[in-house]
């Protein structure tokens, strides 16, 4: 039965093979029935704790709810249908030194003196299986490492370049609590080695990596744990201090890795990562894709995965604030700069003057001392400008325009006159004087009037006018951009309300800081410990004291800080969008992670500044990944063509793999929608999973048209939609319209030419101007 599975046709390789898998059945079901006593034991704390008495100490209180949490998130974790909790394993030689570390491994990593014998022989002296969490026995002694403790590290990093102890690293492929098969590298090929059970150390097959690689795509990642390469490890577990750059091309498992360091950060240091892990992905449907490894690693609740559309979404003044539309390249490149800065400063202050929230009214009349007081539009201007002079946000800035209306309201009205002789009594008459306007209620109209409460939407949408913005954008934007900014911005109605752009969010993130946050809606939202756990049967001490609830709720509800900030696709972010992802990881520790070979921003020295400002003076790591793990070689070499045109000397990584299929090209004679629902067709017969047609972004809706009907397993997208997303085979339509769309449409192409796993297609326009085979201009050696 389990020979079934296994893929050596050799009979009496089958045999080992089986033999293998059993005594991994077995080891697998040991974890299984401690697993389930764990979790037994989880359940007891909880019932137990639930059911005591709600009175005590609320020391004693609190300690007892941390318990019942800390519980409700193991048992949550014990019980997650892992589809294979158990992956690994290493045989190990004796290490240099006898000591344990606390997860009950030997701590050396390298090998004792006498563990190699003279005559070439050598017994292992440990087995360590790896897992997603780390299990222990009744007796302490490991049956599971978690993959992410100090002693699963050489199962990653071992090569038989540096074996250290590892004789043998076997990967284990399991399905919920069955073994299905095995793979073994043998790292000491010259040894002959005793196995720990007795006998010659077994080898079976080879190439576990290969065959991940080789599996078909569905529409959502994969965990990498049990074949992360020893390049990608020691980016996984670098320092968690300041700042980690990670660069390389396309398919060399940055995304995987940033993914993967997440859980890492957080096994490692769980207490410093509760404030939080955010991880910036480019677009939502790379969200989509990845959102599944997390809760695969065992990791969810602090981790989170954002678009940048959708980054203010929560934070008060931005709140629900998504992007649902795309702008044009030029408007997007207007949007993205860094001088924007300054025109929205500009705007948040000029906005006060619209009558955006009712009439501006050009004087203030009050009675006082038995007379009328009266303001007139100069003066209002002169104490708005003093006002303006200050740095604090413009809606923060209202308490001081009171203030010095008052002040100029007091002049006017000749009360310093009144006491020349006696200070004190000149100070209570202006108390009183303060004390009596600010509460007319004729007086509160006026200041709701003439400072109002700005929100960054209306400021975003009073810029759709197109005279206002020359004026709020003077030396700052040239007059074909200003007209292109404010007709894109027409999208949005007079009290800004519309769709956004992904753009748009980067400047109403930039106009909140600028306006200051608006007074927080008193609401009662779920729990933030209740989400984490499932635990909402159980009311807390925390539940039932009003003013630490409110506090827990208000920081979860506050949350646009965070602990550690994860970049991925790092070399897009525009310097509008690094300002905002910096204000969220002021005092964080950052993982960045891109390509600039992949950039689809045309001004990267604008972007490396702006990203130089988000970190500061963090000091840097840096790291490289050289390898390419999607793209087969055919596919990967007709890429690098693309790759020498758009960044000439910039080496490829390169591919590990071959499938002996070259890309295949065709030419569109006819109708280019028949042509591409033709080829996506074919493709479909080809491959077992998922295809990608990607097209130039002012084609995605006609290509959603062409491609109805086909089913779900193809999907149409636009150039930039594509980053970090692959499909079994990619269908590429018209490269040079791809190329032509933007300044930096040959690093777009590169994109496109690159997401695919097996099989890639071709298909040429007449402006891609195709030879004989079809191949087009752009694409020829
Ligand atoms: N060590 C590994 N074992 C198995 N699969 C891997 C490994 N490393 C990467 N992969 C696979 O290679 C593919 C590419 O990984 P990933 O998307 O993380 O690359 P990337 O560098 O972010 O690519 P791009 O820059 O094109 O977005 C994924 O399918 C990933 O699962």
């Amino acid at each position: 039965m389990l020979a079934e599975n296994a893929e050596n046709t050799d009979a009496e390789g089958d045999g080992l093979r089986a033999r293998e898998i059993r005594a991994e059945q077995s080891h697998l079901d040991q974890v299984y029935r401690r697993l389930e006593e764990k979790i037994h034991e989880a359940e007891f704390l909880m019932d137990d704790a639930s059911k005591r008495g709600q009175v005590g100490t609320p020391g004693a209180l609190a300690e007892r709810d941390a318990q019942v949490f800390r519980a409700g998130v193991h048992l949550n974790r014990l019980n997650s249908e892992f589809e294979d909790f158990l992956f690994g394993r290493i045989d190990l030689l004796e290490g240099k030194d006898g000591k344990r570390g606390p997860d009950g491994a030997y701590t050396s990593v390298e090998p004792a003196d006498g563990a190699v014998r003279d005559d070439g022989t050598a017994g292992i002296a440990e087995i360590l299986h790896i897992g997603r969490l780390g299990v222990l026995d009744a007796d302490y002694a490991p049956l599971v490492i978690d993959w992410r403790a100090p002693a699963a590290a050489p199962f990653y990093r071992a090569t038989p370049v540096a074996p250290g102890r590892v004789v043998r690293r076997r990967v284990i492929r399991s399905k919920g609590r069955r073994v299905l098969g095995v793979e073994d590298d043998l790292l000491r090929p010259e040894l002959r080695v005793e196995a720990l059970e007795g006998g010659e150390l077994p080898v079976v097959g080879d190439g576990a990596l290969m065959a991940a690689l080789g599996r078909a795509r569905g529409h959502a990642m994969r965990d990498i744990v049990s074949s992360i390469q020893a390049e990608q490890d020691e980016v996984i577990r670098a320092p968690a201090a300041s700042v980690t750059e990670v660069e390389g091309g396309p398919g060399t498992g940055k995304t995987a890795v940033a993914l993967h360091r997440a859980a890492y950060l957080l096994y490692q240091d769980r207490r410093r990562y509760a404030g939080g892990i955010l991880i910036v992905s480019p677009t939502p449907l790379l969200v989509s894709y990845t959102e599944g490894v997390l809760p695969s690693l065992g990791e969810e609740g602090q981790v989170a995965i954002r678009a940048l559309g959708s980054l203010a979404e929560d934070a008060p003044g931005t709140r629900g604030a998504v992007a649902d539309t795309y702008d044009t390249q030029a408007v997007a490149r207007v949007k993205g700069s860094a001088r924007m800065q300054k025109v929205l400063r500009k705007a948040a202050r000029g906005a006060l003057d619209l009558g955006l929230r009712g009439p501006v009214p050009e004087r203030l009349r009050v009675v006082a001392f038995g007379a009328r007081v009266e303001l007139g539009a100069d003066e209002l201007r002169k104490v708005r400008q003093q006002v303006l002079a200050g740095t604090a946000p413009v809606n923060l800035m209202r308490p001081r325009a009171r203030k010095l209306l008052l002040d100029a309201l007091w002049e006017r009205s000749g009360g310093a006159r009144r006491y020349p002789d006696d200070p004190e009594l000149a100070a209570e008459a202006r108390q009183g004087f303060d004390e009596d306007l600010s509460a007319e209620d004729d007086f509160l109209a006026f200041l709701d009037a003439w400072w109002p409460e700005l929100t960054p939407r209306q400021v975003l949408g009073a810029m759709a006018d197109e005279g206002r913005l020359a004026r709020w954008s003077r030396r700052v934007l040239r007059p074909g951009e200003v007209r292109e900014l404010a007709r894109s911005l027409r999208r949005l109605d007079d009290g800004g309300d519309g769709p956004l752009s992904v753009h748009d969010v980067a400047l109403l993130d930039e106009l909140r800081g600028l306006l200051g946050a608006p007074a927080r809606p008193r609401k009662r939202e779920a729990d933030p410990l209740d989400q984490l756990t499932g635990l909402d049967e159980l009311t807390t001490y925390a539940d039932r004291e009003p003013s630490r609830r409110e506090r827990t709720e208000r920081l979860a509800e506050e949350r646009t800080e965070y602990a550690h900030v994860i970049v991925d696709e790092a070399q897009d972010l525009t310097p509008m969008q690094w300002r905002m992802v910096g204000r969220r990881g002021r005092h964080a520790t950052w993982t960045i992670v891109g390509d600039p070979a992949q950039s689809s921003w045309s001004d990267p020295d604008e972007a490396a500044e702006a990203r130089d400002e988000a970190l500061g003076k963090r000091p840097r790591r840096r790291f490289e990944l050289t390898v390419n793990y999607r793209n087969p070689a055919e596919l990967a070499e007709l890429a690098d063509r693309v790759l020498r045109l758009a960044m000439p000397g910039v080496e490829p990584p390169r591919a590990v793999r071959s499938t002996g299929i070259a890309p295949r090209f065709a030419v569109a004679d006819g109708e280019l929608g028949a042509a591409v629902r033709a080829e996506a067709d074919r493709l479909l017969a080809e491959v077992e999973g998922t295809v990608g047609v990607v097209v130039a972004m002012g084609r995605r809706e006609e290509a959603a048209r062409w491609l109805a009907g086909l089913g779900e397993r193809v999907v149409a997208l636009g150039s930039l939609e594509a980053k970090g997303l692959e499909y079994d085979a990619t269908l590429v339509v018209s490269p040079a319209q791809i190329a032509d769309e933007s300044p930096a449409g040959l690093r777009v192409l590169y994109v496109a030419l690159t997401r695919a796993t097996q099989r890639l297609t071709v298909l040429s326009a007449a402006q891609d101007l195709p030879d004989g085979a079809g191949v087009p201009d752009l694409l020829r050696e």
